[in-house]
Parts: structure tokens; sequence; C-alpha cells
């Protein structure tokens, strides 16, 4: 049997409410207690937290947690639970006046499948459960796995929504899911034993010598480096998140980087960025899912990665309630490529 690794590749859920007051505060209301308890059935805590008057981020033991007045988004990595968190969060946020309009669900293919517990054992699963937690009112719902012509990476996603709420104008968000990191970047984000530090302190420089201080100077930024290894981040601009998690080990070394963006920007910020994180890492494959309301989104994120050695060799598109939406591509490293298709959900590596 092969023996487990830590799982990177993060599962994201992100609830949507809306009440019948004008909203200010909303969610970020919610105390810290009932915060604890939300991720206690998860199985992660916060390590740190930073916000600023649009919204508050919280760094967890596995990966993120932004709150803003009425959206919530959790990503957590390794063996959370993190669909048992939708309950709870359902009801915190009813004694605040606010009722559930959205959910949106998405992960990769995890590295190690078997290690994953109730309900996380399979999509399949998972599914049931959403289906079984969700209130009746969010009636327009879909499942779906996009598919790659790389076995290790698919894109599971489940959405619902209600009839009235369906979101306009949001930000895009860009999921990045990289694998195979170069081992000499890798190795910046192991501890030196005996380095004096804590984990804030080691984040910070981890932060610097990587270069992702770099990728949005603008943002503020709250990092965290685990022992031996591992790092985590958010960064903050304005009311827009943006996340970086990484897993260096050799053999099973993972990235992440999430952003939000708005096709009312600059159309070459989203290519700098996105170019820039990938040349934190220089993965030899990864996969970049969009949410979004347009589609030609693709031609940016090909138009950002390919300049930097990577080829597109698959990209699909679907639709999904309250979501919109979703490009799902992948990319490897020119030399990687052996032509092999897997369109089904992986079942191990
Ligand atoms: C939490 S971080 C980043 C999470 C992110 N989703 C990822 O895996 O890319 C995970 C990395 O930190 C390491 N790590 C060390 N101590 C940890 C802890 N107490 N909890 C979670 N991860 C820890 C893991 O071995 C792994 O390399």
């Amino acid at each position: 049997m092969a023996v487990s690794g830590f799982e990177g590749f993060e599962k994201r859920l992100e609830l949507h409410f809306f009440g019948d007051d004008p909203v200010k505060m909303g969610l970020r209301l919610m105390d810290f207690g009932s915060l604890e308890e939300v991720l206690h059935a998860v199985q992660c805590t916060i390590v740190s937290a930073v916000g600023n008057r649009f919204f508050d981020a919280y760094v967890l033991s596995e990966s993120s947690l932004f709150v803003y007045p009425t959206k919530i988004i959790i990503k957590t990595c390794g063996t959370t639970q993190l669909l048992k968190s939708i309950r709870p969060l359902i009801h915190h946020a009813r004694k605040l006046g606010l009722t559930l309009c959205g959910c949106r669900y998405t992960r990769g293919s995890f590295i190690f499948p078997k290690s994953q517990p109730f309900p996380h054992t399979s999509f399949k699963e998972e599914v049931i459960y959403i289906e079984e937690t969700l209130p009746a009112h969010l009636c327009f719902r879909k499942a779906a796995i996009m598919p790659s012509k790389l076995p290790s990476h698919s894109w599971h996603v489940f959405s619902a929504g209600d009839e009235t709420h369906y979101p306009s104008d949001v930000p895009y968000t860009v999921e990045v899911c990289m694998t195979e990191l170069d081992r000499v970047l890798a190795r910046k984000f192991f501890r030196r034993p005996g380095d004096g530090k804590n984990g804030d302190s080691a984040g910070k420089d981890m932060t610097q010598v990587t270069g992702i201080d770099n990728i949005n100077p603008g943002s503020i930024i709250c990092d965290f480096a685990f022992d031996p290894c591992g790092y985590s981040m958010n960064g903050i601009d304005g009311d827009r998140y943006s996340t970086i998690h990484v897993t260096p080990e050799d053999g099973y070394s993972y990235a992440s980087f999430e952003c939000v963006g708005s096709f009312y920007d600059d159309s070459d910020d989203i290519i700098q960025v996105l170019k820039k994180a990938v040349q934190v890492f220089r993965p030899a494959t990864l996969s970049v899912s969009t949410t979004c309301t347009s589609h030609d989104v693709w031609t940016r994120v090909a138009r950002a990665l390919e300049p930097v050695g990577l080829k597109c060799r698959s990209c699909v598109m679907d639709e999904f309630p309250a979501a919109g939406s979703i490009v799902f591509q992948t990319f490897t490293t020119r030399r990687k490529y052996t032509g092999k298709e897997n369109d089904d959900d992986r079942g191990g590596r």
C-alpha cells in the first residue's frame, strides 16, 4: 500500500447569503467562538488573521478563510472535512438575519484519495452530503467533473442557487493548482533547523526570499511558515484577496494560487499576476480553473503561461447555477507531455 503524504489539493467552499436589512457587517459579526466552532467541525484552526474595511482574511492550519458581509470562502487541504462547515455556517448566519442563496464547492483530484475521510471519500459521496445539507430553496443544482488530458488533474464542481439571487457583475475567481514543483524553488519553503524564528517571522522571510511579495506589491500580506516545511499566505488589496499555499515535500509537492479580479481591470493585470505566481514554483504540471461571466478568459490565461514555457494541453468549459461559466485548463512544460488521455476521475497515483 502506498504511504500517504500530506494532501495539498484543497477543497473550496463558497457560500452566498442575503438579508432583509441593508447589510453592513453581516457575516463579519460572527463572533470568534462561532468561527472556531465551525472550524472545529472541519478539523482545522486559525493561525493568523488580517482584515480591512471590506473583509476579514484568516490563515488556517490547513489553508484559508475569507469572510465578507454576505459571502464566505473556506479553502482547506489535508484530511479536513470541509463540507461539515455548511450546517453550522447556515445556523450562525441565520442568527445574524442572513439566508443562504448560493453555494459552490470545487476541488482538484486528490493525490491520496484513499486517505480522505467521510464525506470526502469520493465526489459522489460529497455531492450526496451537500445535497442533503442544503436547504430546499436552493433548487437549481448541478454537479460535474470537468476532465482534462492529464490523469492527475480534473476539476470537481458542485453549485446551487435559489430562484432570485443570481449573482451578476461578480468578480472572476482564478484557482491555480500546481504539481511537481521545481525542486530548488520548493526547498525555499523548508525552515532551517534551529532558525530561532516563529511561524510568522519565518513566513515573512519566505514571502521575501521567494518573490511572493512581488506578485501584487500593493497587497497587505499575512503569511505563515510551518515546521519543518510548508507555507501559507493571504494577500488583501481593497475588496480583493489572493492566497498561496505550499506543500514542498518531494514526491507530492504542490502549490496553489488563487485570486479574484474584475473584467473592468486592465486585462494585462491578471496576465502579469499569473505569470509571476507560476514563476515562484515553476511546476511541471498545473491546472487553472476560472469562474466568470465572460468566456474569453482562457485566452488571457494561455497568454500568461505560454511565454513561461507552459503549453495548454486541454480546455473545457461548462455552465453552473449561481456560478456562471467555469473554464478549466491544464498546462505542462513542453518537454513533459506524454499525450496520454484520461478523462475519468483519478482513482489514485
Ligand atoms: C498548511 S500548509 C499549506 C496548505 C496548502 N493547501 C497546501 O498543501 O499546499 C501544508 C504544508 O505544511 C506542512 N505542515 C507542517 N506542519 C503542519 C501543520 N501543523 N498543519 C498543516 N500542515 C503542516 C505540510 O507537511 C505541508 O507541507
